[in-house]
């Protein structure tokens, strides 16, 4: 059934850049004996979108909803789970730009109630960030953080521990529904070394795991992971826990890759995918499950999910609520205290306006439009280092190092982190042959355009670092222009119309699609006073996050020179994100 609302620009007047919504048909939510509410990839977006009026609703406005739905689906007899499955921190003024990071943000995070959380790749790349979890996080959501294969060194007794329990066996509130929960991070091996990441095939042989999947009295599995959910990790789970109990329901949350997406791995095994950013809000039901309240043994059960756009008017909707009844006096608390963070931080702050919009992957690159171009052609140019001074370089940067798009208007504290968070510095080989230099940079993105191996498989090259898009999800979840849903009325809102294993009707929200295109893996400027003549050799320079594939490379490539061992730090303690602010001020004037 569809609903048409028509957004009343009022709603979202909040926000002080958010044009005027113009309108939403959208799709209804089918509660079931249980439901979830799943984010993912949240990444400091705990503000919501400022400048995009369909994922406008913050975190405080998260839990007013999460918090009406438990409601709700309680006054039916029926359960809630809220999930939440890593990557909550880098990528947002509001963890990022802090110091040090994220002090404003785990104190609104811990906010919501959440149910089952697990770690993402992104707190585990510095030592600061994983020791974080253990400090606060973990301890902030007690006995709700689950961390199957994840190990940490403690830094006070400097033992290897269990960053957090590997599962949880509970029994939900309304329905008694008996479930063991996994949580688990993709075979991630980008980690910094004070924690250990155990591949996933590795864990599920491991004593704890096996009994736990031989426990009869468990109605549903319940895996939680920082891991795509069509992936060979995921795969393994549902085979290891099929192979011994080849009837009992399986539901998967997943995340990592950035996109909405939903598994089917048998009648009974479902996966969901929350996208990112704050964008979406995963929702999942699952009916006829075996169940004390019921006295019901399982019945077929039936899996159902929604992608819900973040915002006012979804949420209102789908809990029949409206401004008025909606907010919870803890939601309006976070929200505020939101508000207060972005002020104390500066997030406002403009640093220059960028005279057009600029995209990842919203327009072809090489283009005018495309993020990358403008990187290639004006901010790279500006990769200098005094004690190279002149010298030919030729400036290699990964394009995952950017992060979301730039919006024509005001360019703020908040975009600075929101385009690129990253602190990894640059790095350079000098008398790189240029024709060598050209060769690595070729191979480097000659890497398959998937992310399975990505920061994962020491033995292979793999590719030089995940696309935004994977290829197989880009062929899966995009729209294409013929996808187009027929629908009589106003035009619709351009969003995602996503498609997965269940059909194209995933989305709450009915948009008009969106063309996306592919981006190489790299991209690279060459910077030479004599611009007419091609230089024979350059200092090949690149972000430290990519060296060690720069490595592999350049030995597909024949470049014979120890590069661990010759490589030097390049422009000290300069980040691609200061270099873009930088470049921003100077450049763009408002
Ligand atoms: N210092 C870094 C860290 C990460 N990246 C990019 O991010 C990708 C992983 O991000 P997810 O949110 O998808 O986990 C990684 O593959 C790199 O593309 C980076 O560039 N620099
Ligand atoms: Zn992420
Ligand atoms: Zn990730």
């Amino acid at each position: 059934m569809l609903f048409l609302l028509w957004l009343l620009p009022s709603v979202l007047a909040a926000q002080p850049s958010t044009p005027d919504p113009i309108s939403a048909p959208l799709r209804v939510l089918d509660f079931g004996q249980l439901n979830f509410l799943h984010t993912t990839d949240t990444h400091g977006w705990l503000a919501g979108h400022l400048q995009e009026p369909s994922y406008s609703a913050d975190w405080g406005d998260y839990v007013s909803f999460a918090t009406r739905m438990r409601e709700k689906a309680e006054a039916q007899g029926q359960d809630l789970l809220v999930i939440d499955t890593g990557d909550r921190v880098e990528g947002n003024g509001l963890y990022d730009s802090s110091e040090p990071k994220g002090i404003y943000l785990s104190d609104i995070f811990r906010h919501q109630d959440i149910d089952l959380l697990t770690s993402g790749n992104h707190e585990l790349y510095k030592q600061n960030t994983s020791e974080a979890e253990l400090l606060v996080t973990v301890p902030n959501f007690r006995g709700n953080y689950l961390a199957s294969n994840i190990d940490i060194i403690h830094p006070t007794t400097n033992e290897l521990v269990p960053l957090a329990p590997r599962f949880k066996k509970f029994t939900t509130k309304k329905q008694g529904i008996r479930i063991v929960a996994f949580g688990f991070l993709f075979d991630f091996n980008g980690n910094y070394n004070n924690t250990v990441v155990q591949r996933v095939s590795s864990t599920i042989k491991e004593d704890w795991f096996q009994e736990a999947i031989r426990d009869k009295e468990v109605d549903l599995f319940l895996v939680i992971g920082h891991v795509p959910v069509h992936s060979p990790e995921y795969r393994a789970i549902f085979k290891a826990i099929r192979g011994i109990r080849w009837d009992t329901p399986i539901q998967f949350f997943g995340g990592h890759q950035h996109v909405r997406d939903y598994a089917q791995y048998d009648s009974k095994a479902f996966g969901l995918a929350s996208g990112r950013f704050m964008e979406t809000i995963g929702f999942m039901s699952i009916d006829g499950l075996a169940s004390k309240a019921s006295h019901q043994s399982a019945v077929g059960p039936v899996f159902k999910r929604r992608y819900i756009d973040n915002n006012l008017l979804s949420y209102y909707h789908h809990t029949g609520l409206d401004q008025k009844t909606f907010p919870t006096e803890k939601g309006l608390n976070v929200s505020r205290l939101i508000t207060k963070a972005r002020s104390e931080l500066h997030l406002d702050k403009v640093h220059g306006c960028a005279p057009r919009d600029l995209w990842m992957s919203r327009a072809k690159y090489p283009d005018p439009n495309s993020i990358y171009t403008w990187l290639e052609t004006e901010v790279l140019r500006d990769v200098r280092d005094e004690s190279r001074g002149d010298t030919p370089r030729l400036a290699i940067v990964n394009t995952g190092a950017m992060r979301f798009d730039i919006f024509k208007g005001p360019f703020t504290q908040d975009s600075t982190f929101i385009i690129s968070p990253f602190t990894s510095t640059f790095r350079y080989v000098k008398d790189v042959p240029y024709d060598k230099a050209q060769l690595i940079v070729e191979v480097l993105n000659e890497q398959p355009q998937i992310l399975s191996t990505d920061e994962s498989s020491p033995t292979t090259l793999g590719p030089v670092e995940q696309l935004a898009y994977p290829e197989d999800v880009i062929a899966q979840n995009w729209p294409s222009p013929d996808e187009q849903i027929p629908m009589s009325g106003p035009a619709l809102v351009p969003g995602y119309t996503t498609k997965d294993d269940a059909g194209t009707d995933g989305d709450d929200t009915i948009h008009s699609p969106i063309s996306f295109y592919r981006v190489p893996n790299c991209i690279q400027t060459l910077i030479s006073p004599n611009a007419l003549e091609t230089p024979k050799t350059v200092d090949m320079v690149y972000l430290d996050f990519i060296e060690s594939k720069v490595i592999m490379a350049a030995k597909f490539a024949g470049f014979d020179v120890d590069i661990a061992k010759e490589s030097d730090v390049y422009m000290p303690n300069m980040s691609l994100t200061n270099l873009i602010l930088d470049w921003v001020k100077k450049n763009w004037k408002c």
